[in-house]
């Protein structure tokens, strides 16, 4: 029996991080920026708290400023409102981003609906949405932008024609990513928890992006001989190891049973080391995206 190609986002998010940082400097000589991005992080959820910590790093390691911002779990809406708006106004800032989810007080909405969607680096602006629904110029979400790029690397840039099943519907990672899917002609079906014979609609499809963040919900034999399979969840599940689960010891896993999958697949990204760290790759690119477009820059190509 044939296995997958196991697709490296973790290599292919260090290469574009690489060129990433060239386009800085590049931008630092030729026009005197550097592209600054704040992150704002409310509260103390420890997996957002490891992501905030490794945009910063990773930010810095591009050559870019990081500017973090970090409030009390307590913090009432109009006070992370007033900071979003003093971001907006800060020439330095380049790349606005609330770290989600926020605390039950905060209407994620609202805070979202203050950044100046020229800033929004994480593309959940209705402005951009709505671009990106119509087929507009904007910021795109990244995740589903880092999708697409390992999309584009395994089957080319030609993905017209092809069948594609979005499975999620979330405005940070599904809808966005079924509008990327049928911007690239691609014949796209988002299908969701109320979707009816959810496994065969997903053995008709060429490309299977799962984002539903539901552990190894999709099996092997939902998968089309030679698909290629996008796993964007990330799951904490208890140890295989019985002691060490008694301990609370956890493992990560996708949205797709991995070595099922991996039987049937044509190519298949792993978790961890496939889309995840493509989504903090992909922010470094709309922040050098977003400064260039601020300045009347030129946009590199990734
Ligand atoms: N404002 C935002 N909030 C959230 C976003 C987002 O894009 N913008 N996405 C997620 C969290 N996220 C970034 O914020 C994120 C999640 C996971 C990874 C990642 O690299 N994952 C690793 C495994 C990490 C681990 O061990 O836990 C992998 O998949 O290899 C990066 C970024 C929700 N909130
Ligand atoms: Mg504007």
């Amino acid at each position: 029996m044939s296995q997958a190609r196991i697709i490296d986002g973790k290599a292919f998010a260090q290469r574009l991080r690489d060129r990433l940082s060239l386009q800085v400097a590049a931008l630092g000589e030729a026009h005197g920026l550097q592209p600054g991005l704040a992150v704002v992080l409310v509260g103390e959820n420890p997996a957002s708290q490891v992501y905030v910590r490794n945009k910063g790093q990773a930010t810095v390691a591009s050559g870019m400023r990081s500017f973090e911002h970090r409030l009390p779990d307590t913090t009432d809406q109009r006070t992370l409102i007033d900071l979003v708006e003093r971001l907006n106004r800060d020439p330095a800032v380049n790349g606005i981003l609330v770290q989600l989810p926020l605390p039950p007080q905060i209407d994620p909405a609202a805070v979202i609906a203050a950044i100046d969607p020229d800033k929004d680096v994480d593309g959940f602006h209705v402005e951009n949405a709505g671009r990106l629904a119509l087929g507009l110029p904007g910021l795109v979400p990244c995740t589903p932008l880092g999708c697409m790029m390992l999309l584009n690397d395994v089957l080319g840039d030609d993905l017209s024609g092809r069948r594609a099943l979005v499975l999620g519907r979330s405005s940070i990672v599904g809808k966005p990513m079924a509008s990327l899917l049928l911007a690239a002609s691609c014949t796209v079906t988002t299908a969701h928890s109320r979707t009816r014979d959810l496994a065969d609609e997903c053995r008709r499809a060429d490309i299977l992006v799962a984002a539903v963040g539901r552990p190894e919900m999709v099996r092997g034999d939902w998968i089309k001989p030679g698909a290629t399979v996008i796993d964007v969840g990330i799951n904490r599940v208890p140890s295989l190891d019985p002691l060490a689960a008694s301990e609370g010891r956890t493992r990560l896993v996708g949205d797709v049973a991995f070595a099922e999958a991996a039987r049937v697949a044509g190519a298949i990204t792993p978790v961890p080391g496939g889309v995840g760290p493509m989504t903090i790759a992909c922010l470094l690119l709309n922040t050098l995206t977003a400064t260039c477009r601020q300045n009347g820059v030129t946009v590199p190509a990734p």
